[in-house]
């Protein structure tokens, strides 16, 4: 496993020399500052990379700084110390007029992705809208196919948001996201308000977009148990820093930093995985391995 004060680059050894780095954070701080109020430093001097078709999961407690690398990675978040960029070019720079040209190869989808879709436009006319405002972006795909890969029937091209489930509208969500070829996916919270069953289809599909298109993914959860059916990678943050950083597997299997421990201990879908693995032990007869947790349709 990579301590944090040691190399952090996201990669695989074996592959690094042909993946690109798609984000790249060096010593990256956020704080926001308020006249009249305290500062906030939500972000303090964290460091990762992730490059193309890879996911790195960020987990750890509320308020730890998860989503300010986000907003941050959107341009939304000031940086105001440090690196960070998306295929080399500082994220500051998304402000400027050149630079939100740059922002739409980065796309976010939400906790909430009702509030992403406008309540008063159909799936089809909403589609229309984005080819219509980034047509020199837009994947040369119909809306019949975008819904396709997404695992989405065209007559869901005529529904609007209210008559789409949670899952559904998430696909949706995905789709528009996918019609502008993002090179980078901001994924925060994305199966949060889902079921267990439609948490693990949105992760699957998450999954086969990152192999399909090379879209680097930066996916913030609380849900531990997913982590190793979409991140190859997975940082551990606590107060503003990555406590803990390596493949996903590793950390969550042989973590070696004592928040990380605390984090999977607090963890409900880990308690289950344990009751699971003593309930039907190797001395029942059925052994359930550590990662057995989450069924077949996340692989
Ligand atoms: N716009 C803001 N202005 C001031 N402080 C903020 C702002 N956004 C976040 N913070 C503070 O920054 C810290 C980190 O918040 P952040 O939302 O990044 O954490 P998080 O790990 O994503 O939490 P959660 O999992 O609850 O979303 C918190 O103390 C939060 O109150």
């Amino acid at each position: 496993m990579i301590q944090p004060e040691q190399s952090l680059s996201v990669t695989d050894t074996a592959s690094a020399t042909h993946r690109q780095a798609v984000l790249r954070a060096e010593g990256l701080r956020v704080e926001y500052r308020r006249a009249g109020h305290p500062s906030v430093i939500a972000v303090d001097g964290v460091t990762f990379s992730i490059e193309e078709g890879r996911c790195l999961a960020l987990v750890g407690e509320s308020g730890s700084g998860k989503s300010s690398v986000a907003m941050a990675t959107m341009g939304f978040a000031p940086v105001t110390d440090g690196t960070l960029e998306v295929l080399g070019h500082d994220v500051a720079d998304f402000s400027t007029r050149r630079g939100r040209r740059r922002r739409t190869g980065v796309q976010m989808v939400f906790q909430d992705p009702q509030a992403s879709l406008d309540p008063r436009q159909s799936v089809a006319s909403g589609l229309a809208e984005l080819r219509r405002l980034h047509a020199e972006r837009c994947v040369d795909a119909s809306d019949e196919e975008l819904l396709r890969r997404v695992g989405l029937p065209a007559d869901a091209l005529v529904r609007y948001p209210h008559q789409l489930s949670g899952g559904q509208i998430q696909r949706i969500v995905l789709a528009r996201a996918l019609m502008l070829q993002p090179k980078l996916l901001v994924a925060d919270e994305p199966t949060s308000g889902l079921d267990v069953t439609v948490q693990q289809q949105v992760i699957a599909l998450l999954r086969r977009l990152i192999d399909e298109t090379g879209v680097a993914v930066l996916f913030i959860t609380h849900n531990l148990p997913l982590v190793t059916h979409i991140a190859e990678e997975t940082a551990v943050m606590a107060s503003g820093k990555i406590c803990e950083i390596g493949p996903a597997d590793a950390v969550l299997r042989h973590p070696e930093h004592a928040y990380t421990r605390t984090l999977l201990a607090a963890s409900p879908g880990q308690a289950m995985q344990r009751r699971l693995a003593v309930r039907d032990s190797p001395a029942k007869g059925k052994h359930i391995d550590a990662d057995d947790g989450i069924e077949g349709a996340v692989r």
